[in-house]
């Protein structure tokens, strides 16, 4: 894993957050730090494992001295060219573990960032597709449902982004991303089993002008769950865990829209979303799925020429 590198490959390269200055360089001193040094160093991750954890995140210019601790390292991989019609198909049920995705898929993005959490760069290999030019080998001898995220695993392939992040915490090595605590398991149940409502409510004002009661309902909902283990941590559960990679691909994406087409900043009046989004931020293994934030803005404007 130490020997990944950086390389951007297209529109597939780390961002920082849109509303916050771009500090620092390519040129990052580089070391790896442990898993329980994952989030800032005062938040711990009591979960099963207790492997090395290789979390990177980017330096900044001005920082405190604990956070600059914590925000300088890493582990970064060559991002392969997406495959599209006129690509061969990998080798499939080779042996090899595959994660298909697209690099502009939040779903696939929640398992993506689950296997750089994890550490697994070296055992599940990204194959990208292109979504808009799909390769027809894709239907027909990978995935059926002709979607991505898939995963290719033990001769079977499997998809839907909420079973695979599980799938993976729970059948390959490194730091387990769920606690054991069974307040949390169920509260983490709750926020799974959100998602889907969280998403159309926010995209309901995507079609009207403005932004709609549905809509800030639902970011006071993620608010208000931000508090119920806050004394752990500034993530769902407290510590970093699997409900916080199931939001972050959406949030990435609302935020910066919101605030372009109807000016509306999630975070006003959210300081618990606001630190979460920062916290998020610095984990490396997520800013390596992250994508240009004016591309998605972009995107979004494609598929919702609606009302700004
Ligand atoms: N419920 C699925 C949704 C996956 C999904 O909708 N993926 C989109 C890309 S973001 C897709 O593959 N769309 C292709 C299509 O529907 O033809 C999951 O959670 O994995």
């Amino acid at each position: 894993m130490d020997a990944l590198k950086v390389v951007s490959y297209g529109s597939a390269t780390s961002y920082p957050d849109i509303s916050r200055p771009i500090f620092g360089d390519k040129n990052l001193a580089k070391h790896s730090i442990p898993c329980n040094s994952l989030i800032k160093n005062k938040f711990s991750i009591p979960f099963r494992s207790s492997r090395p954890f290789h979390l990177n995140t980017r330096r900044r210019n001005s920082m405190s001295a604990s956070t600059m601790a914590a925000s300088i390292t890493s582990v970064e991989e060559a991002l392969p060219p997406a495959l599209d019609s006129s690509s061969d198909p990998p080798a499939i049920f080779d042996g090899t573990t595959r994660l298909y995705i697209s690099y502009t898929c939040p779903y696939a993005q929640r398992v993506w960032i689950t296997r750089n959490c994890k550490g697994l760069q070296d055992k599940i290999k990204l194959v990208p597709i292109d979504l808009q030019n799909r390769p027809a080998w894709y239907k027909e001898k990978v995935y059926s449902a002709n979607k991505v995220p898939s995963l290719e695993h033990n001769n079977e392939i499997r998809g839907e982004s909420l079973d695979l992040i599980k799938y993976i915490d729970s059948h390959f090595e490194g730091p387990s991303l769920f606690p054991s605590d069974p307040a949390k398991k169920e509260f983490a149940d709750e926020l799974f089993s959100y998602t889907d409502s969280f998403g159309r409510a926010v995209i309901s004002s995507f079609k009207e002008e403005g932004v709609n009661e549905e809509t800030v309902a639902a970011f006071d909902y993620l608010e208000t769950a931000l508090s119920k283990f806050s004394d752990d941590g500034p993530f769902f559960l407290g510590q970093f865990s699997l409900v916080d990679i199931a939001y972050a691909p959406f949030i990435e994406r609302f935020k910066p829209f919101l605030l372009d087409v109807k000016n509306y900043d999630i975070t006003s009046g959210r300081p618990k979303l606001a630190a979460w989004i920062e916290e998020m931020n610095q984990i490396e293994a997520y800013q390596q799925t992250r994508q240009d934030p004016m591309e998605l803005v972009e995107i979004y404007k494609k598929r919702f020429p609606a009302k700004f």
